[in-house]
């Protein structure tokens, strides 16, 4: 399956303007599980894409594959037009961890943390200079963390972890921000902060890629969504992708799948009936008689087809 570039070009006025395109890649490991085979997606510059599997379909590995951690067996990435190495080496690309990833017991402060992400903008010996410094302190200042600066990285709670390699990525100035599973372990308020920041970092014409099991968040933010299955599934703009049989061809029986009657109305008429579609976080909720279609929802993208509200966690 070739990447679908004709309709990023439409997306974009004719400009081919490519963030991340993966091109028919297969990754095997070398104990001979082949995590990812023949995967093809293109995402545009300027979205949010939402990469949603189940545990073990390949997302990680698709993470690392575009950072360059592990090559592709087949296929080919690009990323805003360069391949991944010359990515790297312009240090375009960032890396927002899963929490479990990191060793929280390594002694280093907050601000070092952001720190690491001016690594590539210096020179060998890693002196920070004054401009690096200002690159920190307004990361930091972005994700809402300058109190924090000192604090031993190990000290925070888990939404303020995920501030803080968010802020790395700022610091970085990376184009192309890979986030695993950022809204993991973190409450409301800062899964809406973090939402609000990805949504300026798009503005800015940055390109994310989120895994998330937060389905019911994905509507709400992320543009563009790849459903991987080892293989992708399903890609392109979120209302096309983002449907309950896509999600069930995704997560098989591991759904939590509930259609909640509608109250009857006053003249005994059938209520609007409400979906609930859960992997394991917040869920996503269809509105529509019998869990079916319900009336569009005005905007200014084409109409989606159902109208959806992500419930609480
Ligand atoms: N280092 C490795 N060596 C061999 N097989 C691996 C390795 N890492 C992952 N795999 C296998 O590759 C497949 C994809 O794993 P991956 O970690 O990419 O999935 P994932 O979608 O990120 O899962 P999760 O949602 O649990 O993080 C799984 O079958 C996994 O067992």
């Amino acid at each position: 399956m070739k990447p679908e570039l004709g309709e990023i070009d439409q997306a974009h006025g004719g400009a081919a303007v490519c963030g991340i395109v993966v091109d028919d890649v297969t990754v095997t490991y070398r104990n001979g599980t082949t995590a990812l085979r023949d995967v093809s997606f293109a995402i545009p510059t300027g979205t949010i894409t939402a990469l949603v599997g189940i545990n073990g379909s390949g997302k990680s590995t698709l993470f690392k594959a575009i950072m360059g951690f592990l090559r592709a067996g087949k296929g080919s990435i690009s990323i805003l037009g360069r391949s991944v190495r010359q990515a790297l080496k312009e240090t375009l690309v960032a890396y927002v961890p899963q929490a479990e990833e990191v060793d929280w017991n390594f002694p280093v402060l907050v601000e070092d943390v952001v720190m690491m992400g001016r690594y590539g903008h210096m020179n060998m010996l890693r002196i920070p200079r004054r401009r690096d410094h200002e690159a920190v302190a307004a990361a930091l200042d972005r994700v809402n963390m300058t109190e924090f600066a000192k604090r031993q990285i190990g000290e925070l709670s888990g939404g303020q972890k995920k501030r803080v390699f968010l802020a790395r990525a700022l610091a970085q100035d990376a184009q192309v921000i890979l986030l695993d599973e950022p809204f993991t372990g973190v409450d409301v308020k800062t899964e809406e902060a973090i939402i609000k920041l990805l949504k300026g970092l798009r503005d800015e014409g940055r390109v994310m890629l989120v895994s998330t099991h937060n389905l019911g968040s994905v509507p709400q933010f992320c543009d563009r969504t790849v459903l991987l299955k080892h293989t992708v599934l399903a890609s392109g703009p979120t209302s096309e992708v983002f449907t309950e049989e896509n999600l069930q061809r995704t997560f098989g029986g591991v759904l939590r799948h509930f259609v909640l009657p509608g109250e009857r109305g006053p003249g005994g008429q059938p209520g609007e009936s409400v979906t609930v579609i859960s992997d394991d976080e917040r869920p996503f909720v269809v509105y529509g008689e019998d869990g079916s279609e319900a009336p569009p929802k005005p905007k200014k993208k084409p109409a989606p087809k159902r109208r959806t509200r992500s419930g609480s966690k």
